[in-house]
């Protein structure tokens, strides 16, 4: 029997994670108890080709349909390929490809068949992390912060501090790490802080063919456009109070904002209004934090990254200044959830989802014991 179902020792888990900016999927070794994080392991990245992402692209916001079936196919198949490379694997932690999310709505997808993975592996797959948090009344997302909390612990952090992730969409995890554990009121503070590089992704895809503004060399040379700062800053998210999340698209008609700009002053704007939405988000932050540990590829944006050093009053950094893999901590993230999971674990609380009470969200399918979902 697989090590993850018996409280007992470390488990070495793999977590997989194909984010909002559909660039492809990365996967990463965690060795942990649930609640401490014994070490990190190797690490992968699988690039989803360009008439991969086009298809992604073409079932976002969608529930159901051929579009869906075709994205579910598809990152089944290219999570099986690169996790197959991996050995000695006892569990993994399959986040899937988030489609659409409406927490107040229809609910929240994430498209990926975990029975099917754990089949074709041989490992039990834990997946679906989503579902269950909604259904009692919590946002779904971000589910990162209890990770960010056992890191917070890991790097040997005594005062509060806030992991920002900058991926297509924005998250802040504010953490207390003077707290025994991360389920402590008062320990996690969690939101989207707003999007992050999906519009700028987007517009520099659609005017000028390119994947992203690369080393913010775009953003460089423009200027930011104050009137679409303010416009977007009126959005009634940013008055919401955390916990809050969004939507991949939730912001797409920001772009509509910076339509008659040259590239250069757009993607400067759109950048402003990413950095912006995290100073917003900020001021939530029940203490001011030592620093803000950044993750996620908007950290390689030198741009992004100076708007946010001159706005906020306390260091940014990208988390490699202490020692973790900004390439990596979201796929780290679900191995370490995934052993929460298994463990019967919370995985999220009122400060990081707005869930009424805790919830170990996620679907356990165990191999060996047939098809038991
Ligand atoms: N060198 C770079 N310069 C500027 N931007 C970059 C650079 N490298 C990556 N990015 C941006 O980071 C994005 C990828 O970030 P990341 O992999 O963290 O997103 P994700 O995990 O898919 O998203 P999410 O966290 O929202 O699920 C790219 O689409 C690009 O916009
Ligand atoms: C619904 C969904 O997939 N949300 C993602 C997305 O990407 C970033 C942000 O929006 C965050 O809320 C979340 O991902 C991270 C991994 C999380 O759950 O912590």
């Amino acid at each position: 029997m697989n090590k993850a179902r018996g409280k007992v020792g470390a488990v070495r888990a793999l977590g997989a994670m194909s984010g909002t900016s559909l660039d492809g999927v990365d996967a990463a070794v965690v060795e942990t108890d649930g609640r401490h994080i014994l070490r990190f392991g190797d690490s992968a990245y699988r690039p989803y080709t360009e008439d991969e992402r086009k298809l992604l692209r073409a079932a976002l916001g969608k529930w159901s349909g051929p579009e869906v079936h075709a994205a579910e196919d598809l990152v089944t198949r290219a999570h099986a390929e690169l996790l197959s490379e991996f050995e000695d694997v006892e569990l993994i932690g399959f986040h899937g490809q988030t489609l659409a999310h409406e927490p107040r709505g229809k609910g929240t997808l994430q498209v990926g068949d975990g029975e099917g993975l754990a089949v074709a592996l041989g490992v039990p797959v834990v997946w679906d992390f989503r579902s269950d948090d909604v259904a009692m009344g919590g946002e779904g997302a971000p589910l990162a912060p209890f990770f960010h909390f056992a890191c917070a612990k890991y790097v040997g952090a005594t005062a509060p501090l806030c992991f920002l992730n900058l991926g297509g969409v924005g998250n802040l995890t504010y953490v207390d790490p003077s707290f025994d554990g991360p389920e402590a009121p008062g320990a996690l503070l969690a939101f989207d802080t707003g999007p992050a590089n999906a519009p700028i992704d987007d517009l520099v895809q659609a005017r000028l063919g390119l994947p992203m503004d690369r080393d913010g060399a775009l953003a460089r040379q423009g200027t930011v456009e104050t009137g679409a700062l303010e416009l977007f800053l009126a959005e009634p998210y940013f008055n919401r109070l955390p916990p809050k999340s969004l939507d991949r698209n939730d912001f797409a008609e920001m772009i509509g904002l910076v339509k008659e700009l040259s590239d250069a002053d757009a993607v400067a704007t759109l950048t402003g209004m990413s950095a912006a939405g995290v100073v917003q988000g900020m001021e939530h932050c029940p203490r001011s934090p030592a620093r803000v540990l950044v993750t996620g590829g908007g950290r390689k944006n030198p741009v992004l990254m100076e708007m946010l050093r001159v706005a906020l009053d306390c260091p940014v950094d990208p988390v490699e200044a202490v020692g973790l893999d900004g390439d990596m901590l979201e796929a780290q993230a679900f191995a370490y959830l995934a052993v929460r999971v298994a463990r019967g674990m919370p995985t999220s609380c009122p400060g990081t989802t707005g869930v009424k009470a805790l919830v170990g969200g996620g679907t356990v399918s165990r191999v060996s014991q047939g098809a038991p979902r």
